[in-house]
């Protein structure tokens, strides 16, 4: 996508309030990305991304900016924590596991896209199976009479489902016999359910049986919309694509950077974090790791390695390490007014979403601009008290002010609810006098 530095950081804008040095950072980095790709071929081989190093505590939107870009630009993003990688039992410290991730984000996104241009021709394909179950084909025998009443009956049928009159009626359809096998639990790291979906897809594969299964023509249209997607979409392509846009357009977030970060002199000496640091070198510095979707370049990656570094520095990364990640930005911590305004400044913020949730129970929810300032103060408060988590606190805050009004909300249909900076006091004051308090419930 060809935006501007200045495009870019106006996006951002719209969804992350200040870390400007930040935003114009990484909107360099995918603008050069873009330039490269102008670049005769010979040359643009050698270009090589300058990945960035974000320094700054949790919560105060590293993640955030990075997200919300790969997001808007569609490219594959996956978010690691470097950390898991030392810790014990973790296998063989796969760390080529963070690639494949990134292909599987690349497949969905770019399945996403080829659904999207041919949705009509896959809408069509299920109307047809629905109506073949509800209209039986006719015989090439039928008479002339016959095939001009079928093709009317079809053209109603095929109205009726667009507009959803049909959608209650229950239908008999096929279905693929269930090989869904749960050998891991949901918590497992993303890399592990990969491993389990492309397990399923294995036996999938292999298990073509299909059984009969009554639905509502409602969940007919979900259930054989996979099927005729599926059938349609050219997969190879589909690969290829996906490949390549991982390759030079995906982007990997290394979050806790600083707790692999082990110098020779300092407390923090740890063999298994040097041994981390050697395992990411080549996937920094570019290599080719095999996937199920075939070989990934890791050469044009975007790395983006975050940390706190309250503790360690950067310069306690192995040198070569360091080399990888030349542009370093600071994050600024998040002070009130910073709180204050990622409450009323962004698209989609909290409030809005409580406001939105409420509205399916009919209830009018408003804030005041003395309750919001209020959210803001005593978020800053419980961050000095307990731990600095950053925008996160908002969640806690909030939450704890709206509880009763959100349990409630089913009997106040109709009302119009307003939260001021009294109600905000009354439900807080207590909370925060007493530090122990404040840690369990903010
Ligand atoms: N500057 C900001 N502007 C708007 N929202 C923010 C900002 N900082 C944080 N947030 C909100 O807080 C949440 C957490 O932020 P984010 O995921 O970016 O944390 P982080 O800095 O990457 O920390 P960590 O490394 O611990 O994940 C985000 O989902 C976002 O909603």
């Amino acid at each position: 996508m060809d935006l501007t530095p200045k495009q870019i950081v106006a996006y951002l804008d719209d969804y992350i309030i200040g870390q400007n040095n930040a935003k114009k950072t990484i909107a360099l980095a995918l603008r050069n990305r873009y330039r490269r790709m102008k670049v005769e071929p010979v040359l643009q081989e050698e270009i090589m991304p300058k990945n960035i190093l974000m320094i700054g505590s949790t919560g105060i939107g590293k993640t955030e900016i990075a997200r919300r870009l790969a997001k808007m630009m569609s490219l594959p993003f996956v978010k690691v924590e470097a950390s898991k990688y030392t810790e014990v039992g973790f296998v063989g410290r796969d760390v080529e596991s963070m690639i494949r991730d990134l292909v599987y984000e690349s497949i969905n996104i770019v399945t996403r896209e080829y659904e999207d241009k041919i949705k009509d021709k896959i809408q069509d394909e299920v109307h047809k199976k629905i109506i073949e179950i509800l209209v039986p084909p006719l015989p090439d025998t039928a008479s002339e009479n016959a095939k001009e009443s079928f093709i009317k009956t079809y053209n109603v049928m095929e109205k009726k489902l667009l507009d959803g009159s049909l959608d209650d009626k229950k239908i008999e359809i096929e279905v693929p016999k269930k090989a869904h096998v749960e050998i891991l639990d949901s918590n497992m790291p993303m890399d592990m359910s990969s491993m389990q979906e492309s397990l399923n897809k294995m036996l999938g594969g292999l298990n073509k049986d299909k059984i009969k299964k009554e639905v509502s023509i409602k969940d007919a249209k979900v259930l054989l919309r996979d099927e005729a997607s599926s059938s349609l979409l050219d997969e190879e392509a589909i690969k290829i694509e996906a490949v390549k846009r991982a390759q030079n357009g995906g982007i990997i977030f290394l979050d806790e950077i600083d707790k692999i970060a082990s110098g020779k002199t300092n407390q923090n000496q740890d063999p298994s974090k040097e041994g981390v640091q050697r395992d990411l070198l080549p996937i920094v510095e570019g290599s080719s790791v095999q996937t199920k979707f075939g070989q990934v370049k890791t050469d044009h990656i975007l790395f983006i390695a975050a940390g706190a570094f309250h503790v360690s520095k950067p310069s306690d990364l192995l040198p070569e390490l360091q080399g990888r990640f030349p542009l370093r930005v600071e994050l600024e911590s998040l002070d009130e007014e910073a709180l204050y305004k990622i409450l009323t400044n962004t698209k989609n913020s909290l409030l809005k979403q409580y406001k939105a949730l409420l509205a399916v129970e009919e209830v009018d929810l408003e804030f005041d601009d003395s309750a919001i300032r209020a959210f803001a103060k005593y978020s800053v408060t419980a961050n000095e008290m307990t731990e600095d988590i950053g925008a996160r606190r908002l969640h806690t805050v909030i939450e704890k002010v709206i509880e009763d009004i959100s349990f409630e909300a089913d009997e106040k249909k109709g009302e119009k609810i307003i939260v001021s900076k009294d109600l905000v006091e009354e439900k807080l004051d207590e909370i925060v006098d007493n530090e122990d308090t404040a840690r369990y419930i903010l």
